[in-house]
């Protein structure tokens, strides 16, 4: 069965429409040929079959025409064949490739089928007429079906969501901003004794035996609110009371008996517990540190059951492990890297800890040590199942305590009130503190060695104790032993005597104890003026009894860092001096413009006086030949020291 199939996809266009038109044409039965031959005379050409193909207009089509339209033609030849063989009774090839044997003629048994045929080339005849009809320059044009109008837009939404780091810094700075302030001043002080309700008795006897029998500011402000919180957290609810308390942060100046601030209310919350679990955290970022906030907490938890204990870091990790593993401490004070160590070794588990203390936190959260905060704000989620904010009342301490609140927020903190002095600047210095700047000329600048051991002497009083900072620890070993070398050669009057001590590198751990025990004893027969050289280490949270001098050597690079050197004088409300040896117009600038200007002097604060304001006051920087000549021959020797080391 054949039919002249009208294929859809094979839509030609009108040029293609008006070739296969005439090329259909062609093919039209032998009756309509002998009529359209008997009007154009050509019937030969039809008759012999002749493949070329005539144009409407009766010119031939070239073969480029047929090789550049092989779909149209094949179609046209298509066609040909089917009816051609009809003409002379070939076998017919089907549209669809295939043949039948049947052998048709033209005669009348299938006229039907013809007729059909010529039906279906009149369908497409007319399908086709308006494009056939169709000239070149008559194209129509096509109406359009609709009106082609931009689609409607949806209107700009405005940038409304801030770029992601915006968004961050408001939503980490809010953790600041919803911090409630609480501010104190220097008045506040009052007798431990009245806390005697909500303090138990045999830690309020520890306070007044060892420590002392009335607070110091920060310690009153801190035991009013905390202590009545506390107990009221823990009446409600004994495991979740940390959620209600909420975090502290604290901004107090150098010596002001923070350690004991932080430390009764951790005492007094723990010393109820039964079984002994880690349940306060302290880190402080130095060794030296450690040990002095582990006297502190034996001190004031004397006659309780509650176990502090210490991370050293001279013993093994696995030593360690096994330490903590068979006894668990209800306090650890911990640097951060062991402490990272630790929970990354599985020691112990955070699920039962109450308090996480950082002592000199700015300190802490400026240097990452092996990311120690988000390790262990991990280790809180992953021991305990409970949803954020965490029952860890988080304790943050710091003279110089960070506005950043980048790093506080790292923290998580929840619901955190801020203690700090009522003063226009963050950071301010002991209220009996006395700055002196001494300015010394660029072209003197070789004799500053000279110059500070002059000022050690000017001091005229054998309990001097003053400790001289410097940049780094190879000024620390030169600086020490020139000053020796010079008090061996009588750079200086006969009868000063110094002792000088230093702290650095070169000692061992041993050797730098013992300096500082020596340091700051004054149990020794002949008093005489000390001196202990050291670097920045010692200028965190050191508290060493009767330091009367700090003398900044070199200049601090911060104003944090000046504070906290200053600090190590003036402790616990006794008075202090520092002197500020600055060399040239470039040393006084930056002092002034970068350190002094961020220190409050609005409250208690003294303002610096120039070194020629002491009394008794001796031209320190005037030095006549023969000291000049001494100072000379040590460098001499140092240098000479130094080449055979
Ligand atoms: N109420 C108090 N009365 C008298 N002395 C106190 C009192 N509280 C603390 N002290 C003493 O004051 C000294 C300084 O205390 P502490 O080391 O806690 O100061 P700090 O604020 O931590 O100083 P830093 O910021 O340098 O670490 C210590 O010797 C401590 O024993």
């Amino acid at each position: 069965m054949f039919a002249a199939r009208f294929d859809p996809t094979r839509v030609q266009s009108s040029e293609q429409n008006e070739r296969s038109k005439s090329s259909l044409k062609r093919v039209i039965p032998m009756k309509r040929a002998k009529e359209v031959a008997d009007d154009s005379g050509d019937e030969d050409e039809l008759n012999n079959g002749d493949s070329s193909e005539l144009s409407d207009n009766g010119k031939e089509n070239n073969s480029s025409d047929r090789d550049s339209d092989d779909s149209e033609s094949d179609l046209g030849m298509r066609e040909e064949r089917l009816l051609g063989s009809q003409q002379d009774g070939g076998s017919i090839a089907t549209i669809d490739g295939g043949t039948t044997n049947q052998v048709l003629s033209s005669t009348d048994k299938h006229s039907s089928v013809f007729s059909r045929f010529q039906k279906t080339l009149a369908i497409q005849d007319k399908l086709d007429a308006p494009d056939i009809m169709e000239s070149a320059d008559e194209k129509e044009v096509l109406e359009p079906f609709h009106e082609l109008v931009p689609i409607p837009q949806p209107t700009v939404v405005k940038d409304t969501l801030m770029s992601e780091e915006v968004a961050n810094s408001i939503s980490k700075s809010a953790a600041w901003l919803h911090t409630q302030r609480v501010r104190y001043d220097n008045t506040m002080i009052k007798p431990f004794a009245s806390y005697k309700a909500q303090l138990n008795e045999k830690l309020l006897s520890n306070i007044t035996t060892k420590f002392s029998s009335s607070t110091f500011p920060i310690q009153t402000i801190l035991l009013d609110t905390l202590l009545p919180r506390l107990n009221f957290a823990q009446s409600v609810n004994k495991k979740q009371f940390g959620r209600r308390v909420g975090d502290v942060l604290v901004n107090a100046s150098t010596g002001s008996g923070k350690t004991l601030a932080y430390s009764i209310p951790v005492i007094q919350c723990l010393s109820t517990r039964t079984v002994n679990r880690l349940r306060c955290l302290v880190v402080v970022p130095t060794k030296i540190l450690i040990h002095q906030v582990f006297e502190t907490l034996v001190k004031l938890s004397q006659g309780t059951s509650l176990i502090t204990g210490i991370s050293k870091l001279e013993n093994s990790l696995r030593e360690e492990h096994k330490k903590f593993q068979l006894q668990e401490p209800d306090i650890l004070i911990i640097t951060p890297g062991r402490l990272v160590d630790h929970l990354q070794l599985g020691t112990f588990s955070l699920k039962n800890l109450k308090f996480l203390i950082l002592d000199e936190a700015d300190r802490l959260l400026n240097q990452s040590f092996q990311n120690w905060c988000s390790v262990i704000m991990n280790g809180l989620k992953k021991d305990r199942d409970e949803a954020p904010p965490m029952s860890v009342i988080k304790m943050v301490f710091s003279a110089t305590l960070t506005t950043n609140t980048e790093k506080l927020h790292n923290l998580q903190l929840n619901r955190p009130t801020i203690f700090m002095m009522n003063s226009v600047k963050l950071y301010h210095l002991p209220k009996l503190l006395q700055e002196y700047n001494i300015n010394i000329p660029t072209a003197k600048s070789f004799a500053k060695p000279l110059f500070l051991l002059r000022l050690i002497c000017a001091l005229k009083d054998t309990q001097t104790r003053a400790l001289v900072f410097v940049r780094s620890n190879e000024a620390s070993i030169r600086l020490s032993i020139l000053l020796a070398l010079m008090v061996k050669e009588r750079a200086i009057s006969a009868e000063d005597d110094i002792e000088i001590l230093s702290i650095n590198s070169n000692n061992t751990r041993g050797l730098n104890n013992k300096h500082i025990k020596q340091f700051a004893s004054s149990s020794d027969s002949h008093i005489k003026p000390k001196v202990l050289v050291a670097t920045d280490l010692m200028s965190r949270g050191i508290d060493i009894e009767n330091v009367t001098h700090v003398i900044n050597y070199d200049l601090p690079i911060s104003s944090q860092q000046y504070v906290h050197r200053c600090g190590r004088t003036a402790r616990a409300q006794t008075s202090g001096v520092a002197f500020n040896m600055l060399v040239g117009k470039g040393e006084q600038s930056f002092w002034q413009h970068n350190i002094d200007s961020d220190l409050s002097r609005d409250v208690d604060g003294c303002h610096a006086k120039l070194y020629s304001d002491l009394e008794p006051t001796s031209d320190i920087l005037v030095i006549d030949d023969g000291t000049e000549r001494a100072y000379r021959e040590s460098l001499e020797q140092l240098k000479n020291g130094v080449r055979n080391d």
